[in-house]
Parts: structure tokens; C-alpha cells; sequence
């Protein structure tokens, strides 16, 4: 039988072995709270009636600085489309592991594992294709998988379309003309991410996708009904029951940033599950590289910095140390004198992400 999975096992195997025990803290295994993310349904914001148009927004603008994340309903992609995409995820998926990574399909985008982790809390159990919008329609990026390019290439488009309506609504809500994010976000940037978490029967204490924060204005994502997708709300982490006629919508650091901490960016992971396997796609929104990001307000919070800065230096840190510190590393001064008075612990926990989530 051919094995279509990525040898995780042998790299997990190699982490935990070579780890001291100061490296591997094991994720509780106390039961999570399970937790209904506000549902919104984007149908108010057709209607011909003004009120219920602008309730829909601001249970957007409520959801978006009080969670970070929600879910929407009446989204405008079909079930039809949802459908196609995830069998055509799936039959990418079964292929073996030596033509998902060597073959050049997808633009030689596909991953596995982490490459940088140096210890097992740094490992995802997963595999992902990573693909930018300017590839999607390109026939060379396909090879043997032609029918993935037709629901690739829709399902973009539609994400897209969903994903620059609701970032005008933000804005909007904030003050701003809809066409702010609109104008700097790029098809170059912006991502449309194919997730597969294999099965991990070995501990439940591994993570299918390390705790992070995206690095984009907003991130759209369409999971199967499996579960494993927990947040941190309040401090603890919640998981996040699937609702198959929704797709969950999430605040990036750019959000966070532009909003001057009104929209929050929150921390999340993925959990493995021992028996089933589980798919999920995520569209990125992100701004083109030498897009300046600064405060909408003043005083405000984080310094400017383009997108191209921001990316190095999540890459740069993630590569030295094996974590992401996102927005922390761009506070002015004196914000960053303020967060580190108000934590008892502060020196060096400044910049651990999981203490940057919602604040
Ligand atoms: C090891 C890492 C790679 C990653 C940043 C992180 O520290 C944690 C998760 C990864 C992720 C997932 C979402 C996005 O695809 C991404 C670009 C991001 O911001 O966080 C990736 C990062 C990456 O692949 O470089
Ligand atoms: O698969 C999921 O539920 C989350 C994926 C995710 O967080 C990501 O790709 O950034
Ligand atoms: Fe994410």
C-alpha cells in the first residue's frame, strides 16, 4: 500500500528524543470548554431595510473587538462549492507524499511538519499547500490534478469577494471609507492555505497547528466537521464546535494594528484528534508588500511598518527561535513600557505569544 502521509512520526519521534523536559510543556489535558462564536447572518446586509443593515454591522464590529472571531452564516459560497472544493482537497491529499512534494503542484507550495521546530511544542501535525491568488488559475501549478484548478479557481474568487466585503464593514464601522483595505490588499499576498491534520494516535498532546496569530487584515476559513479548532478567550482556551453551513471568519495582526487594538487578533491552535483525520482551507487577506500600516487613530499603539517588515520578522524570529512574536515586536516605547509594568512577570514574557492574544 502506497503511504500517503508525510513521515511526521520519524520528525515528531527525533524532536521529543532530542528534547530536554525544560522544551516540552504538554498541553492540559483537562476537558475544553466548548464555545458558540457569534453567528452572524450576512443576509442583513442586503436588506432593503437601513436598521437591519446596520445591525449586521455592528455585530460584525462587536464580534471582531470582543472575540477576534466569528462565525458567518449566508455567506454567498455555495454548499455546492464548499463541496467540490473539499473532495478535490481530499484527493490532493491522498496522493502519495513524494508526488505532493516534489511534483511542482501548487506552486511547489506544499509543507509538513515544522522545519524549524527544535522541540516537539514547536511541531504541527499537519500538511498544507500555501498557495497565493496569482498562482491560482495558472494551468502549470496543476500537473495531473485538473479538475482541482476549475473549484480552486471559484472558490477563490468567492473567498476573496467575502473577504473584502467584511474588511470594508471594519473599516466602515471604524470611520473609513470601505475602500481603504480594499485598495492595498493584492492578489500577491494573499493566500488561500489547503490544511490536512492526519490522525495522531501517538499523544493528544501534540498539536495539529501550533498556537499562533495570523499575520494578515482578516483570515476566512472553511473547516469540515471533525472539531479541533480551540481559541483563547478570557485567558483559557475554548473549542470551537463546527457548524457546517458556516464559515468562521478571524481578525489578523494588520487588523489589530490599523483598529489600534479595537479589533483583536487572536491567539488559536489546532488539536489533534487520535482516530480521524480532519481538512480545513483557510484564505488569507493581506495588503501588497510595501503597503505602510499604520494606526487609523492616534496615539497609537504600534509604530508603522509595512507588510514586507513584518513578514521578515515573523520569518526571522520563527527561524532563531521557533516562535512567531507578531505584533509585540512593533510597539512604540512607551506602550511597550506600560504592558511590561502592568505584568508582574514582565522582562521576558513580553514577548511570548500566547500573553499577546486579545488584551
Ligand atoms: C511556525 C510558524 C509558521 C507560521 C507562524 C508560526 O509561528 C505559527 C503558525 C504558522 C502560520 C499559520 C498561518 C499562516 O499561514 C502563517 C503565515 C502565519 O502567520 O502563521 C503561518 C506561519 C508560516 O508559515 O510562516
Ligand atoms: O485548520 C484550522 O482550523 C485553522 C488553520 C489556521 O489557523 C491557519 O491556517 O492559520
Ligand atoms: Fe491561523
Amino acid at each position: 500500500m502506497v503511504n500517503s502521509n508525510p513521515p511526521l512520526l520519524n520528525h515528531f519521534g527525533a524532536l521529543s528524543s532530542n528534547s530536554n523536559t525544560q522544551c516540552y510543556e504538554p498541553q492540559s489535558r483537562v476537558i475544553m470548554e466548548e464555545c458558540q462564536l457569534p453567528l452572524i447572518d450576512l443576509h442583513g446586509l442586503s436588506s432593503r431595510d437601513k436598521m437591519a443593515r446596520k445591525a449586521c454591522a455592528s455585530a460584525i464590529y462587536r464580534a471582531a473587538s470582543e472575540w477576534g472571531f466569528f462565525q458567518v452564516v449566508n455567506h454567498g459560497i455555495s454548499p455546492q462549492l464548499v463541496d467540490k472544493m473539499r473532495s478535490e482537497q481530499v484527493k490532493l491529499f491522498q496522493a502519495p507524499f513524494e508526488t505532493k512534494a516534489t511534483c511542482g503542484v501548487l506552486n511547489n507550495s506544499y509543507r509538513w511538519g515544522t522545519p524549524t521546530a527544535t522541540c516537539p511544542k514547536q511541531f504541527s501535525w499537519s500538511e498544507a499547500f500555501h498557495v497565493p491568488l496569482t498562482k491560482v488559475s495558472d494551468e502549470a501549478c496543476y500537473g495531473e490534478f485538473v479538475s482541482l484548478r476549475e473549484a480552486m479557481i471559484e472558490f477563490a474568487a468567492a473567498m476573496s469577494k467575502l473577504a473584502r466585503l467584511l474588511a470594508g464593514i471594519l473599516t466602515e464601522n471604524l470611520g473609513h471609507g470601505k475602500e481603504v483595505i480594499d485598495n492595498i490588499c493584492d492578489e500577491s499576498t494573499c493566500f488561500l492555505r489547503l490544511n490536512h491534520y492526519p490522525a495522531c494516535p501517538i499523544s493528544p498532546e501534540i498539536f495539529g497547528l501550533v498556537p499562533h496569530t495570523d499575520s494578515d487584515f482578516l483570515t476566512i476559513l472553511c473547516q469540515d466537521q471533525v472539531g479541533g479548532l480551540q481559541l483563547m478567550k478570557d485567558s483559557k482556551w475554548v473549542t470551537v464546535k463546527p457548524n457546517q453551513d458556516a464559515l468562521i471568519v478571524n481578525i489578523g495582526d494588520l487588523f489589530q494594528a490599523w483598529s489600534n487594538d479595537v479589533y483583536k487578533s487572536v491567539e488559536h491552535k489546532v488539536v489533534t484528534n487520535a482516530k480521524m483525520e480532519r481538512y480545513s482551507i483557510a484564505y488569507f487577506l493581506c495588503p501588497s508588500y510595501d503597503s505602510s500600516i499604520g494606526s487609523y487613530s492616534e496615539p497609537s499603539i504600534y509604530k508603522k511598518f509595512t507588510f514586507r517588515e513584518y513578514r521578515d520578522q515573523v520569518q526571522e524570529d520563527v527561524r532563531k527561535t521557533g516562535y512567531k512574536v507578531g505584533l509585540p515586536r512593533f510597539l512604540l516605547k512607551t506602550e511597550e513600557f506600560k504592558r511590561r509594568n502592568k505584568d508582574s512577570n514582565s522582562n521576558t514574557r513580553v514577548y511570548i505569544p500566547s500573553i499577546t492574544a486579545s488584551t
